[in-house]
């Protein structure tokens, strides 16, 4: 029965009575969870139908926001704010760092948030999301450092997401495994529906976006081909393949139901280092899929331990099945290998 299952509270007390999760973090991932309701009760509204379209401002990747970008963000920023342990906020939408703490102390919190994923597919009614990655400050920082707050996917405490779809989803990770809530829309409450998610070893699907085809490189091009080539080919196997345009989407069908998830950099995007950005989409995606047994890589390196250079920087992404992507890197080895050897 929907009601007998774990409340989020009831879930995040236990993580604090068994693993000594913090309470500023408990009460923190709950203020996170207030504004994912709030941004899904604003969709499922249509709050912002007829406003869907696009707002005035570009954000510093110089994508048009949407509205809903920005109402996402003030959720989020508003949200979090109610933490006094939380110092610094990092968003897709906002160029700076935003500073919440003059002096950040050693145990503050970091927070990278994407407010809204796969923005794209608002004009279409698809389902989006939103994402966030929390560390934990080591030492005490200066205000206004931002080198400071460029630290590896590894000082993650704490990552998650949400999807606005048919039911509005809730993704955590403290650690301790991977955890699914759904929220009743009766009285709000998010409930646990599986624990401990784990991605399969193994898997037949795939998910890049076919249409830059053209623009990937050898070893990306041949896995793909592999995969196409089926049962006749030397996978042996026939492949499936999907791409919904919200990676918030395809992750959540790979901590489901297993695959492999692609945004290789290729020629096109080259000159950023691929399209997904490391702090607020790779970096937390990536823990969570370790978290769940699978694997999250650059195709050549662990995600996780690549050390941030700026916060919005992108990188390669390849996450999934251990199986899948410890063949994409097999592949990159041996091309780099025979690169090198020319
Ligand atoms: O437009 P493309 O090339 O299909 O890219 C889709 C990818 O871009 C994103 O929409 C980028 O995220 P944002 O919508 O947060 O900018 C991902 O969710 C998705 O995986
Ligand atoms: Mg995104
Ligand atoms: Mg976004």
């Amino acid at each position: 029965m929907f009601y007998d299952r774990l409340t989020l509270r009831r879930f995040l007390l236990q993580e604090y009575r068994t693993h000594g999760v913090e309470k500023d973090l408990v009460f923190l991932l709950e203020d996170i969870a207030t504004a994912c309701r709030e941004i899904s009760f604003a969709i499922r509204n249509g709050a912002f139908f007829g406003t869907l379209g696009s707002a005035a401002s570009k954000n510093v990747q110089g994508e048009t926001q949407k509205e809903l970008d920005i109402f996402a963000n003030d959720q989020f920023v508003s949200h979090i704010r109610n933490c006094s342990r939380v110092a610094a906020l990092v968003s897709e939408e906002v160029e700076e760092v935003i500073w919440l703490k003059d002096s950040p102390a050693a145990g503050d919190y970091i927070v990278y948030f994407d407010p809204l994923d796969g923005s794209s597919n608002l004009d279409v009614n698809l389902s989006v999301g939103s994402i966030f990655s929390i560390v934990q400050l080591p030492e005490a920082i200066e205000a206004g450092d931002v080198a400071s707050v460029l630290r590896p996917g590894t000082e993650q405490i704490c990552a998650g997401y949400s999807i606005y779809g048919p039911a509005t989803t809730l993704v955590i990770t403290l650690g301790h495994g991977v955890h699914e809530f759904v929220n009743h829309l009766g009285t709000g409450e998010f409930r646990i529906v599986s624990g401990h998610m784990k991605v399969a070893e193994e898997s037949a699907e795939f998910s890049i976006n076919a249409s830059r085809f053209g623009d990937w490189d050898a070893p990306v091009r041949r896995y793909i081909e592999e995969c196409l080539e089926g049962e006749a080919g030397p996978r042996r196997k026939r492949f499936g393949m999907r791409w919904s345009g919200s990676m918030v989407v395809d992750i959540h069908r790979i901590l489901t139901r297993g695959g492999v998830f692609l945004y290789p950099e290729d020629r096109d995007n080259r000159a950023t280092g691929g399209k997904l950005r490391l702090l607020y989409e790779a970096n937390p995606m990536g823990f969570l899929i370790e978290q769940a047994g699978g694997i999250a890589s650059t195709g050549r390196a662990r995600i996780l331990e690549v050390q941030p250079t700026s916060i919005h920087q992108r990188t390669p992404v390849v996450l999934g099945s251990r199986s899948e992507v410890l063949r994409i890197e097999d592949h990159h080895t041996q091309m780099d290998g025979v690169a090198a050897a020319d």
